[in-house]
């Protein structure tokens, strides 16, 4: 093992043992300056690879064109959303009982999480359910190049878990070296003007090769049958904030979430309707462009299996193009105790778009 690779396990075994991130009473442990060495993510993956050797492979998904007919001079913009499955939820809570407890070992779902945004490589990733932000994200996250940001739920469900990692939420990430922040807002959701368990994060980012500016958000809505009026209530301010924060839809917009919705759903219908002029990305995978996936989550619960459409990449439809989108995975690849499973960390699957703006600023395109 060369030298390069012996440092890379060190920062990884580093994040493998959180002991100490659980024992502190605020979660929070100080950045290690070793942290802020950059790390080579082939060199990482390979480190993954290794920790998973007794795993079966990963499941193959492909990239789906969707435009080839709108030329960009500028390199597309990958986002990627993800519902992560917080570890505490995971062994504490979500009773997936098909789900062997030795698939969910943090040390080597941390490896899969990490091998699912190492293989698509997005340039910016929002992601739910993080409870090991500072222990584990943000330190490998920062030494890959990317800025992070992290609102966890003020009453994380997390911790009512014995040995918890803290309180979950949303984390955002973005490549440094492709875009400039400019301006960030951390919003607690609320529902009929009460404050909720809810929360998102909206930054206004700079692309730096292109100079075009876009706002980014991430969000997870309230959990569970009984609470569609309550999601749409959350749905509504987020789409006000929302409003405010693009200047009136002048900026172009992307919202990732995990909505806990079903197309079916007014929060849904809000948000296709707004005059924020957003479109599903995910719909774009249909025969029609009109139907969303049959299913971004499926687990089996002891209340039975659940197989439902949940999770969306909303995109500014007049300022953005949709150039491709990651399919999801089958229903044979997924298996029969469905997910999380010894080669799929979390109980929904990452959606990857890769965007770019509709009309180029200096008119080359
Ligand atoms: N101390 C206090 O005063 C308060 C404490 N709390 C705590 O927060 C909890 C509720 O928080 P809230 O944010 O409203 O939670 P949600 O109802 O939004 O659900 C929280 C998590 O549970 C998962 N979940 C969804 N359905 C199920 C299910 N059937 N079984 C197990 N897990 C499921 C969700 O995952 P997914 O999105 O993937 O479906 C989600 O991440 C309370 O139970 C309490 O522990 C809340 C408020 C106040
Ligand atoms: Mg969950």
């Amino acid at each position: 093992m060369g030298t390069g690779t012996s440092r890379l396990y060190s920062a990884l075994a580093k994040t493998l043992n959180s002991s100490a991130a659980s024992q502190h009473p605020e979660y929070l442990v100080s950045p290690d300056p070793e942290h802020l060495e950059p790390i080579d993510p082939k060199e990482l993956l390979e480190e993954c690879r290794a920790v998973l050797h007794t795993r079966p492979p990963r499941f193959q998904r492909d990239f789906v064109d969707l435009r080839t007919d709108c030329p960009s001079t500028h390199p597309p913009i990958r986002v990627m959303q993800w519902n992560i499955l917080a570890q505490a939820l995971g062994e504490g809570k979500d009773n997936f009982v098909q789900c062997p407890v030795e698939a969910l070992k943090w040390e080597e779902r941390k490896c899969l999480i990490l091998e699912e945004i190492l293989a698509y490589q997005p340039d910016i990733l929002c992601l739910q359910e993080v409870d090991h932000y500072f222990d584990t994200f943000q330190p490998l996250l920062s030494r890959l190049g990317y800025q992070g940001t992290f609102f966890p739920k003020p009453w994380s469900p997390c911790l009512d878990v014995e040995h918890n990692n803290g309180p979950d939420g949303c984390a955002l990430f973005f490549l440094q070296n492709r875009f400039k922040l400019v301006n960030s807002a951390n919003i607690r959701l609320t529902a009929m003007t009460l404050k909720t368990n809810q929360v998102a994060i909206a930054q206004t980012l700079e692309c730096k090769e292109s100079g075009r500016q876009f706002c980014i958000a991430v969000t997870h809505l309230k959990a569970r049958t009984g609470w569609e009026r309550f999601r749409s209530a959350q749905g509504c301010d987020l789409l006000q904030n929302l409003q405010n924060i693009t200047q009136g839809a002048k900026i172009p917009l992307i919202v990732c979430g995990d909505f806990n919705a079903e197309p079916t759903e007014e929060v849904y219908k809000h948000f296709a309707s707004s005059s924020l002029n957003l479109n599903s990305a995910y719909k774009l995978l249909s025969a029609d462009g009109q139907s969303e996936p049959p299913y971004t989550t499926w687990k089996i619960r002891t209340s039975g299996e659940c197989r439902h459409t949940l999770d969306y990449i909303w995109y500014s439809k007049h300022a953005l193009n949709v150039r491709s989108a990651l399919d999801l995975l089958t229903e044979e690849q997924i298996g029969p105790n469905r997910l999380p499973s010894f080669n799929y960390p979390s109980d929904h699957l990452s959606l990857v778009c890769d965007f770019s703006f509709t009309e180029e600023p200096d008119g080359l395109s």
